[in-house]
Parts: C-alpha cells; sequence; structure tokens
C-alpha cells in the first residue's frame, strides 16, 4: 500500500477528529480509553452495530416479505453483544455449547436462535434442546438420528432447517469458502443426499421440519454467488413442492464483505440483502413456490467495521533498505487473521490520525512467530514508544478467535456511545490463564 492509498479513517461509523486532534469512537477519545482500559483493547462502535441491524431490517420492510435477520454471533460474542442484539430485536446462531450458554447467562431470548454446526455432540444437542434453542440447523445423518433420540427421550418437538452444500465457489479466501461441493459442512446437493435427509426427517415427527439453510463463505464481495445458491435452494424446494412439503423458510447465511483496505471493493451491506430479496421473490415465483420467510445470517458485516483495536507502539528494528518493524503489545493472540488468511488491515497513529505519513513500516505483534504480523507496508507518520496505534475494521473474528499463545492474557473490550465506555470483557489476568492448570508439586521437587 502506498502513502496516498490510506484509507480515511472516519469513514467507519462515528469515528473522527476532536478537538485535542486524536481518534475519537462514539464521541469518546481512543488516548483516554488506552489511558483508562490498558492495551491491546477492542473498541466498539455501538451506534455503527445499530445502524447495520437497521438497514438489514429496512431492505425486508420495504420489500414487504417475511423475515428474519440472525447475528452470527462467532463473529465476536459476549454477554453485553447478546443483550445488545436482544435489545434490537435479531436473532442470533449459535454454533456451540459456550455460544448458547453465555446467551443463556444474557438473558437473551433463545427461541430466536438457530444452532449450527457440523459436529454439535448429543450433550451440546440436549442443552440446547433443555434451554429452548428455537431451531436446530441439521448438518448430518448422525445429528438426525441424535437429535430424535433426545426429543424422544424429553418428550419434545423441536423446528429444523437442513443445511445444504449448494455445490458453489464462492469467490474469496479457500479457507473461508463453505459453500463448494467439497466441502465439510450440510448435505450435499449433487449426490442427491440433500433429499434423502429430507425424507427422513419428514419420516421423524419430532422434528418440525421448517424449510433449508445454505451459506457459501465469508467476506464475499458480488451478489453472483449469493444468486446461484438461491437458485439451486429454490429448485430443491420446488422439487420438495412435488413431494407435498411447502418450506417456510429459506435462510441463505452470510458472508457479506466488509472493506478492510482500499483495496477492498464491497457492496454496502443492505445492498447484498436487498439483491437476495429481488432475486428470492422473483425465482420463488418463476417455481410457483409461495414465498417462504428469508433469513440471513451476517456476522462480519454486523461488527468488523464497528471494531477498532488500539494497541501501544513498543520496540523498533530497522532493516535499511528492506523494512522497519514497529512492534505493538499484541499481535496474532487477539488478531489471527493476519497469520491465518494473510488478512490486510490499515492503521493510524491514535493521537495523529490526520497526518501526513513520513515512513512505510510494518506493525509486528509480540508473540514468538515470524508469521506473527498484524500489517505490512503501513505508511504512518513519525511514531515513538509509547505512542498508541489504531487499527481499524477488526470487528470480526478478531477477539473471538483470540488466544492464551505464550500466555499472553486476551484484551480488554469496550463498548462506546455517545461518550460513554462500558467495559464489557475485562483484561485476562495471569491468574485467569493458570486457574484451570492442576498444581499438585510432585514431592520430589
Ligand atoms: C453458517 C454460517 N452462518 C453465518 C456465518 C457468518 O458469516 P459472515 O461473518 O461472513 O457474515 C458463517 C461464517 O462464515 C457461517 O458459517
Ligand atoms: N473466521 C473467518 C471467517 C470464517 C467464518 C466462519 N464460518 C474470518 O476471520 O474471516
Amino acid at each position: 500500500m502506498k502513502a496516498g492509498d490510506v484509507l480515511h479513517y472516519y469513514q467507519y461509523g462515528t469515528q473522527t477528529t476532536n478537538q485535542a486532534g486524536h481518534l475519537s469512537i462514539g464521541g469518546v477519545d481512543t488516548l483516554e480509553l488506552a489511558h483508562e482500559y490498558g492495551t491491546p483493547l477492542v473498541v466498539y462502535d455501538v451506534a455503527l452495530i445499530k445502524q447495520r441491524i437497521a438497514e438489514f431490517k429496512q431492505v425486508f420492510e420495504a420489500a414487504g416479505v417475511a423475515y428474519k435477520v440472525t447475528y452470527a454471533s462467532k463473529a465476536f460474542t459476549a454477554i453485553a453483544m447478546y443483550q445488545l442484539l436482544a435489545e434490537q430485536g435479531v436473532g442470533c446462531d449459535v454454533v456451540s455449547g459456550g455460544e448458547i450458554y453465555t446467551a443463556q447467562q444474557a438473558g437473551f431470548p433463545l427461541a430466536t436462535a438457530s444452532f449450527h454446526g457440523n459436529n454439535k455432540s448429543a450433550a451440546e444437542l440436549e442443552y440446547a434442546v433443555t434451554a429452548g434453542v428455537g431451531t436446530i440447523v441439521l448438518d448430518n445423518f448422525h445429528e438426525i438420528d441424535l437429535l430424535n433420540d433426545i426429543l424422544t427421550t424429553q418428550d419434545k418437538t423441536i423446528d429444523v432447517l437442513l443445511r445444504i452444500s449448494p455445490g458453489i465457489s464462492a469467490h474469496t479466501h479457500e479457507y473461508i469458502m463453505t459453500g463448494q461441493e467439497d466441502s465439510k459442512f450440510g448435505f450435499d446437493l449433487k449426490s442427491g443426499q440433500a433429499t434423502t435427509a429430507f425424507e427422513k426427517v419428514q419420516a421423524l415427527p419430532r422434528l418440525n421440519l421448517r424449510g433449508v439453510h445454505c451459506h457459501i463463505g465469508s467476506q464475499i464481495f458480488e451478489t453472483k454467488g449469493f444468486e446461484m445458491a438461491a437458485e439451486a435452494m429454490i429448485a430443491l424446494l420446488a422439487q420438495w413442492q412435488q413431494q407435498g412439503f411447502t418450506a417456510q423458510v429459506l435462510n441463505l447465511g452470510g458472508g457479506f464483505g466488509v472493506r478492510y483496505t482500499a483495496e477492498d471493493q464491497p457492496l454496502a451491506p443492505q445492498d447484498y440483502v436487498r439483491d437476495i430479496v429481488k432475486i428470492v421473490k422473483n425465482q420463488a415465483a418463476a417455481a410457483q413456490l409461495p414465498l417462504p420467510e428469508i433469513w440471513i445470517e451476517p456476522g462480519r458485516s454486523m461488527v468488523a467495521e464497528a471494531g477498532t483495536s488500539l494497541y501501544t507502539i513498543g520496540s523498533r528494528k530497522d532493516l535499511p533498505g528492506i523494512r522497519h518493524y514497529l512492534a505493538v503489545d499484541g499481535g496474532m493472540g487477539d488478531n489471527i487473521r493476519p497469520a491465518l488468511y494473510e488478512a490486510k488491515y490499515t492503521a493510524v497513529l491514535a493521537n495523529a490520525p490526520e497526518a501526513e505519513p513520513v515512513e512505510t513500516v510494518s506493525i509486528a505483534g509480540k508473540y514468538c512467530e515470524s508469521g506473527d504480523m498484524l500489517v505490512w507496508d503501513l505508511p504512518l507518520p513519525q511514531s515513538k514508544p509509547g505512542d498508541v496505534l489504531a487499527m481499524f475494521v477488526t470487528g470480526a473474528y478478531g477477539y473471538s478467535m483470540a488466544s492464551n499463545y505464550n500466555r499472553n492474557p486476551r484484551p480488554a473490550v469496550v463498548f462506546v456511545e455517545n461518550g460513554q465506555a462500558r467495559l464489557v470483557i475485562k483484561r485476562e489476568t495471569y491468574a485467569d490463564m493458570a486457574h484451570l492448570d492442576v498444581n499438585e508439586s510432585p514431592s520430589h521437587l
């Protein structure tokens, strides 16, 4: 990236430069946040999350179709996040007992949640049924039997969707594609697994089949993939209608791309949805199918741009003619995406977000891996140890994929809105990290 290519930060939500010349988010000075809560710190712009939710809903409302917006918890979750979702009237998708537990602790209405996963355990399914999760998205034959046994024992019924793998290769990183034929997720369409699953579920009265789900991948920039997926799903539902089944729900997943750097050219989040609604309406009409409820499951597009990570700059290594490394107090432990997907980000100095860059530096993390780099070739003004670096668009799959590698604590997380900051996840302590260790000193020590 060249100096002129730096994305201007105020393109995201409430970010602005305040009177002190510092980066402010949600009306709160980021230097004050770093001072009060320490770094690394993940800051969420709550107004931007609310705006995204409102935009998604508005598209459906304007189209006059039945819908459900469910947030993919895996992008970022915490008790406060589930509470925000509940307050904003959106559902969620959960993929583990841990996510169900957190939602439950938050008082989230689990009836609006869908449970996903390619290998849900019997214990997790039992927990979901007992806790009142509304919909189970069935992924494989093994799970159909497990769930049916649990429902029989508890004498219950539950709504289910069938996750279909539509055989579509979305244009994104290979590791985050999910809809292609060779995928671990869902019932394969081409080989007929989907219809075999449909027939099996129809024969089990405790499983109330409401429709189908598919998710073609993540960080997708065009609507063609969604169009192909919708076409495949409608064709399947039309076939099942011949067998006497009318689908009530068509869940087309998430995957709407966001702009991490100037290289990314996504649509506006609501434009993906507008296209999806149009496509589904047209195709359902063409197939003479009653229009099912359209469900979407955005994760990244709901929270990525709302998140900014603050780091403190520490050491520097200059290799003349090769590279200038600037190291910060976080890295792959709080954001694995650059190391895992070669994901690109941009950043500014929080104390001088609009200052002209004077050099190109590479931002290194503090973990014992050469691949622990956060940003390569970032144009930056002159900085010094102790300065705060603000890295943008870290709200999705950053904290949620965080680890304790090297026994570094995971960062704290704050929500900011209307000039107020609220701690929503405490910084992990050394003791937190050691508390699961069994400390039985052997007698010979
Ligand atoms: C089943 C399912 N739904 C929704 C999502 C959310 O995707 P994204 O964060 O790209 O919107 C994912 C993750 O890719 C997923 O696997
Ligand atoms: N974790 C991935 C996306 C995978 C989404 C889960 N299906 C990312 O950071 O981009």
